[in-house]
């Protein structure tokens, strides 16, 4: 089959040929580049204007033959995926030929799980307008964790255009930081969320404090890059999977790599990215996505193929895979004589008592690392013994060492939550929570790994928790727990029901109207 693809959501103006039987893929792209500032969305808009027609004719003259046409239908700027709507709609009409719309942000994704040839990977799409991480669980991607405010390459650009650099600005930090050194920045890691507007702000700072700008993007990349690899780890160790996938414009940079691949090998995951030519935006990768939807019958009639600015990646019904959606295999029941290994720690267990040791992590700068590992010990030791004093169960502290730094709790519970949810846990988890949120502390992580079951149900792992009373952090909590059920639990609905029902009883119900509007944030603001 040959599918011709076309991309436009923001910068790249870009037509393909995938072959899938030749499996080559050709790539024509012309790039918008502000005069200055950012990317404005009229200018793109004029930009793709000119360019499609002009890289969609470098296509056609490349091929003798089109079966299929796929466009990037969104997530993107509005103006901009209109005309490349247009274009594909002209297009398959001229040739008559079935037309496919693709979600971008899973054809990041797909590209790379195409080419490793990876079963059943988590992905993280590092892009400039996205971040998040996604796992594929019962006929749709999920997404497991994002950012609570903007995309990963825009946090970066934002940076560099405070310092005047042009954009874009993510390889301009790239290489300043190769003669920097680490200074500490805001970290913020909420389950598998995260949000970079503290750090951003804090960087701008600095620089404007006179801090060398080489050390400033140093520790940008070591800070937010650690981030993302910690919430990658993080989504490895829920779901199960033993395989990472890389996807988006960021992903070409060379320390992100690296952490990944540091990160993966240490738990013995297998880690892929992609070439840059399909790592930033390219038609490719709508090409090779295109291709696997029309072979699954997923084409659409040109009435129902308008644009979609907003399009989530788990809006998507996945046509085109077949078997397999990797549950966690191996059982969590309970602590056995052999370390188990969380996403942060390794856990033993010895005489009814559990034994947490925050392990150095190689992919993190010393620095950070150290400081990670000593706050979080810290806060657990002090949260775990501050809820359980307020009746909430959590396993008794038996003994800290904060040099290793290493804490002996209670052994409790008979199993993760993870393994088997029932309403009546997931119940018991709201009303938890809602006793903890009452006194000002904010779990941090509460996914199904973190509450043990068995004759009662307790929160543990408060190595993340704080202490806020705002609404926005208690809803953060509900959320991490909403997503971790959503992307591993078969029949998630009414698990989520009865989990809202028994907070909205015992705790604020603003919490709950504040969970709707983190659900419903532009999640794909620019
Ligand atoms: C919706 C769509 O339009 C959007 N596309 C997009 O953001 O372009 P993409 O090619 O995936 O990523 C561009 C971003 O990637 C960053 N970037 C490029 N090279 C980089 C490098 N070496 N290090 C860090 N960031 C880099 C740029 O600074 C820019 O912010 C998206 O996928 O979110
Ligand atoms: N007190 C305890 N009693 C029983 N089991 C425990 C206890 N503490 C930890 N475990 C088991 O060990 C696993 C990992 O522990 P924990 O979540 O504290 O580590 P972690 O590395 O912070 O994990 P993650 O970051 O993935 O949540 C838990 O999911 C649970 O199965
Ligand atoms: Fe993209």
């Amino acid at each position: 089959m040959r599918v011709l693809g076309i991309e436009g959501t923001a910068w790249a103006a870009s037509a393909a040929v995938y072959d899938s039987t030749a499996e080559t893929v050709s790539i024509f792209t012309d790039e918008y580049q502000p005069e200055s500032g950012g990317i404005h969305p009229r200018e793109a808009a004029e930009h793709m204007r000119e360019a499609i027609p002009e890289v969609v004719g470098r296509a056609r003259d490349s091929t003798d033959e089109i079966d299929v046409v796929a466009f990037s239908r969104g997530p993107g700027l509005g103006p901009c995926l209109r005309i490349v709507g247009t274009a594909g709609r002209a297009l398959a009409g001229t040739l008559d030929v079935p037309l496919v719309g693709v979600n971008h942000m899973l054809a990041h994704l797909e590209i790379g799980r195409h080419r490793s040839g990876f079963d059943a990977p988590v992905c993280l799409n590092a892009s400039g307008a996205n971040a998040h991480i996604l796992g594929y669980h019962n006929g749709r991607y999920r997404v497991l964790g994002e950012t609570m405010d903007t995309g990963v390459g825009n946090a970066i650009d934002k940076f560099t255009r405070h310092v005047g650099w042009s954009h874009p600005g993510g390889p301009k930090v790239e290489a300043a930081a190769a003669d920097g050194e680490y200074a500490d920045l805001p970290y913020v890691v909420k389950g598998m969320d995260f949000s970079f507007s503290g750090i951003m702000s804090a960087a701008k700072e600095a620089y404007d404090d006179g801090v060398a700008i080489e050390d400033v993007c140093f520790s940008l990349q070591e800070t937010i890059f650690a981030m993302l690899a910690e919430v990658s780890e993080r989504a490895l160790s829920l779901t199960g999977a033993d395989e990472l996938v890389l996807g988006g414009g960021v992903g070409q940079n060379g320390r992100l790599r690296d952490m990944l691949e540091t990160m993966c090998a240490a738990r013995g995951a297998s880690f892929y990215a992609p070439e840059p030519r399909f790592l930033r935006d390219n038609a490719g990768m709508i090409a090779v996505l295109g291709a696997k939807m029309a072979a699954a019958g997923d084409d659409i009639p040109i009435e129902e193929s308008r644009v979609r600015p907003n399009f989530r990646p788990d809006e998507v019904p996945v046509t085109w895979r077949t078997g397999s959606d990797r549950r966690p295999t191996e059982t969590t029941s309970a602590v056995t004589d052999d370390p188990q290994r969380g996403a942060e720690a390794t856990v033993e267990i010895d005489d009814g008592n559990v034994i947490k040791t925050r392990v150095p992590k190689a992919y993190r700068h010393p620095q950070l690392d150290e400081r990670l590992r000593r706050e979080r010990t810290r806060a657990e030791a002090r949260v775990t013994s501050d809820a359980r004093r307020l009746g909430v169960s959590t396993p008794a502290l038996r003994d800290i060492d904060e040099r290793e730094p290493r804490i002996v709790f209670e052994h409790v519970g008979t199993a993760d939550l993870r393994d088997d949810p029932t309403e009546a846990q997931v119940r018991d988890v709201g009303r938890l929570l809602a006793t903890l949120h009452a006194a000002d502390i904010v779990h941090g992580d509460p996914t199904t790994r973190n509450v043990r079951v068995g004759n009662r149900t307790w929160l543990i792992d408060f190595g993340l928790a704080y202490y806020s009373e705002a609404i926005e952090d208690h809803a953060m909590d509900l959320h991490v727990f909403s997503q971790s059920i959503a992307g591993t639990a078969s029949t998630p609905d009414p698990l989520l029901g009865a989990f809202e029902e028994s907070y909205r009883d015992a705790g604020d119900p603003a919490v709950i109207d504040q969970l709707r509007t983190i659900e419903g944030r532009g999640r794909y603001q620019s």
